[in-house]
């Protein structure tokens, strides 16, 4: 088993990942454009934000995982790996405490204009009056877009902290939200209206591109806070960067559109920066969440060297639509299932998933095969009066 590592992973893991025998290459400041040069024949890859596109996979015949060490897939091109059959796969809320005391602790320097404080420390300035302004948490509303692992953790930490706490997500409902002692947004723009800060934790993807327009920063309240630790691409920079002429909305930023990579040192949107509190992309990056993403990455492999399925798959199909299971009872001898494929294509029958159990004592077994045709009465009789078969029928 061959690994590639574009990115930084934890000691213990590359050595679980030994143990297990794989051979493991450690490229922790490859950047996208290596990729193509160094796949050479890596079964897996294992990333963190290092962007994995067209070429990379074209370039590796030999790639069956994909393995996103973190939570955001919108790095790889899962519809190219999925059209290539390669599995992806995340750890998903493995990183998700870093990246919620991340998202507080911006919270907080916001409201405390902790930066600014500082600055003016180490310039010489001391302004106690000036900083004595600030506002307070408890009893403010905090409004969460995408309830998922890390907006889920914000929220009950907020609570904690006396805030109200209202969310919109797109599987929310009124019923859950008041299970979990939240109010209830309908949608993004109710809750860009009635909510004192906004903290953004949704997933990346064409739904979600520029979720937070103009139209949602305009209908924010003057003076409240804006936090996005997601992705940038959520949040429309340009808009962003044009309203703050009009509205004094204070910002904390952890990602950006168009950010640089990991191994990358200038930062471009510095236009941007001298208008929001920013952090480098560092929500996960706590050893915390280093070390539960490495364990998590050693199961993933685990899992799909004795399944052949990994763990977490995030480009697996739903469901299938293959609507006729074929349960064929047989004896576990060689031959026996070729023969009942080979009925199955004669009758130009498509099989999209196939499992074979075997029974204790490893004399029987069952093969569940899920069809994209129902396969007539007289294929069934065929398949079940074969050598070895015991029973082939329709479920
Ligand atoms: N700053 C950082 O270092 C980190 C950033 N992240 C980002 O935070 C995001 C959220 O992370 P988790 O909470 O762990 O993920 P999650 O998968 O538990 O939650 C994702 C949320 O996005 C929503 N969502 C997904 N697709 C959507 C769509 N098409 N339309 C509307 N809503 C949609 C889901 O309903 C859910 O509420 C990640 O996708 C990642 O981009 C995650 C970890 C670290
Ligand atoms: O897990 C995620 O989605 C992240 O954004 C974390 O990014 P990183 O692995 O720290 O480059």
């Amino acid at each position: 088993m061959k690994i590639l590592i574009a990115d930084k992973l934890s000691d213990n893991a590359v050595k679980a990942l030994e143990n297990m025998g794989a051979s493991v290459r450690l490229e922790p400041d490859a950047a996208a454009g290596d990729l193509p040069q160094l796949m050479n024949d890596a079964e897996i890859l294992i990333v963190r934000s290092t962007k994995v596109n067209k070429a990379a996979m074209d370039a590796a015949s030999s790639l069956s995982l994909i393995i996103r060490a973190g939570a955001g897939v919108n790095t790889i091109d899962l519809e190219y790996a999925s059209a290539l059959g390669i599995h992806v796969a995340n750890c998903p809320g493995k990183n998700a405490d870093a990246v919620a005391e991340l998202t507080i602790g911006h919270m907080i320097a916001l409201d405390r204009n902790i930066v600014d404080n500082s600055i003016d420390l180490r310039n010489g300035v001391w302004n106690k009056k000036g900083y004595s302004k600030a506002r307070g948490l408890k009893g403010r509303t905090l409004g969460i877009l995408g309830l998922g692992s890390i907006g889920t953790k914000v929220a009950a930490v907020a609570q904690v902290m006396g805030m109200n706490v209202q969310a919109w997500s797109r599987s929310l409902t009124e019923q859950k939200a008041k299970t979990m002692g939240l109010g209830f947004c309908p949608t993004p723009m109710d809750l860009a209206r009635s909510s004192d800060i906004v903290s953004i934790h949704l997933a990346a993807s064409n739904d979600t591109r520029h979720l937070v327009d103009r139209s949602f920063l305009e209908a924010m309240k003057e003076s409240a806070f804006l936090i996005n630790t997601s992705r940038g691409e959520i949040v429309d920079s340009a808009a962003l960067m044009e309203i703050c002429s009009s509205k004094s909305l204070k910002i904390a930023l952890d990602v950006y559109e168009d950010e640089p990579g990991a191994s990358e040192k200038t930062f471009p949107h510095t236009e941007l920066a001298q208008l929001i509190t920013g952090t480098h992309h560092i929500g996960a990056s706590t050893q915390q969440a280093a070390d539960a993403i490495a364990d998590e990455v050693v199961k993933i492999v685990e899992s799909y060297r004795s399944s052949g399925k990994p763990l977490h798959p995030v480009n697996a199909r739903d469901k299938s639509t293959a609507q006729f299971n074929l349960v064929v009872r047989h004896f576990n001898k060689v031959g026996v299932l070729a023969a009942v494929l080979d009925a199955l294509r004669n009758a130009d029958i498509n099989i999209e998933e196939m499992e074979n159990s075997i029974f204790s004592g490893g004399e029987a077994a069952v093969c569940t095969l899920k069809l994209d045709d129902r396969p007539s009465d007289v294929i069934l009789n065929e398949i079940s009066s074969m050598d070895n078969i015991i029973k082939a029928s329709l479920k």
